[in-house]
């Protein structure tokens, strides 16, 4: 039995809490307030996220870094990614030096640009694992068939957290190529956006499908200039979640795009999805990492310019479309 502390109690830190607490380990759950832990306490179920999942007595909830974090094997990342780097910090006198950090947030820094498992390492001098992938909480929590993978530059660090999750209907690959796996995870969202704003004007299956090839040409394009293995984008947590979230009815992202495509402002929508939408400030990172690399993107600029200039989204879909004609191409 492993001890573990769970930071985040929304979907997904829940659904992965009540994995490893169902493989007989000793979980505990650090709650964002009060209101959280006492929700928890009292219903046993996260009525705004996971409603109808059940949550076991032996899962521990606490608002205590202390409690969540001191004398644990692994520490798990669920909460927002703009809240990575001060939950590092909060964490950081209670972490003992082999605790292993799994980061599960997806998202990029927009101040320094960085990855979450950078902005980790930039805090704690712990060994990190990133575990990514197309895994919805709503499914995960319902024991449906899923494959992520656990990534590190630590292989052995990789291989025990594929052990500590694995199960018979939640299989962990590893791969050595962090930067890869972490920007297939964070940049997939802001297509998602756009598939969901398809969605929302009314588009069809052809414009979705548009989306997500020419969208992981583009995540490729950027990956593989920041210094990620091309195969990668091809593999779970590229193409593999980018297909789940453009698709799925559970995702937060297709879902916010949807509502703007259908005509509510970018604030209404995030209010109404009432779960974090890390396509939002993602696109924001996204956008600068490819003037910084000098790379084309347009799904990422057409994103951009819809939700933070202000650009009307039949302007943003003609000028996609009615760019420079060229050769299809994959790099
Ligand atoms: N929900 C899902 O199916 C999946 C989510 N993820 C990623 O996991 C991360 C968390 O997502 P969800 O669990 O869906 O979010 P959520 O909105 O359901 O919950 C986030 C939790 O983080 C904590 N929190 C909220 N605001 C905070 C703040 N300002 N500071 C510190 N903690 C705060 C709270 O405990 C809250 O319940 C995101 O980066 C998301 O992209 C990754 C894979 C699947
Ligand atoms: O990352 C996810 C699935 O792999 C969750 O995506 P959403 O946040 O869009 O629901």
């Amino acid at each position: 039995m492993q001890k573990i502390g769970v930071l985040g109690a929304g979907s997904w830190g829940l659904a992965l809490s009540l994995l490893l607490n169902e493989k007989g380990h000793d979980v505990t759950v650090w709650c964002y307030d009060q209101k959280e832990k006492d929700d928890l306490l009292t219903y046993r179920e996260n009525k705004r996220c996971l409603p109808g999942i059940k949550i076991p007595l032996e899962i521990h909830f606490s608002t205590d870094y202390e409690e969540c974090v001191e004398g644990k094997d692994v520490v798990v990342m669920a909460v927002p990614s703009k809240a990575i780097r001060t939950t590092s910090e909060a964490i950081m006198p209670y972490l003992e030096k082999e605790t292993v950090i799994v980061n599960v947030s997806k998202g990029i820094e927009f101040e320094t640009l960085y990855t979450l498992s950078q902005v980790i390492e930039s805090v704690v001098p712990n060994k990190v694992v990133v575990l990514s992938g197309p895994s919805h909480a709503e499914e995960v929590a319902r024991h449906m068939p899923t494959a992520v993978v656990a990534s590190s530059e630590c292989m052995v660090s990789a291989e025990y957290i594929q052990d500590l999750f694995i199960t018979e209907y939640f299989r962990v690959y590893t791969n050595p190529d962090i930067i890869g796996v972490e920007l297939g995870g964070a940049l997939k969202n802001v297509i998602a956006l756009a598939s969901g704003v398809a969605e929302g004007l009314g588009y069809g299956d052809n414009s979705k499908a548009a989306l997500i090839t020419r969208g992981i040409a583009e995540i490729a394009r950027l990956g593989v200039a920041m210094g990620g293995n091309p195969n990668t984008f091809g593999g779970l947590t590229g193409i593999g979640d980018l297909i789940v979230t453009c698709m799925s009815g559970h995702s937060r992202n297709r879902r916010c795009g949807e509502l703007i495509g259908q005509g509510y402002t970018l604030d209404e929508a995030i209010k109404k999805v009432n779960m974090v939408v890390e396509g939002v400030p993602t696109t924001k990172g996204a956008y600068a990492l490819m003037k910084k690399h000098n790379i084309e993107m347009p799904i990422i600029t057409a994103i951009y310019e819809g939700l933070f200039e202000n650009a009307p989204v039949d302007e943003v879909v003609t000028k996609l479309m009615c760019r420079d004609k060229k050769m299809e191409s994959f790099d």
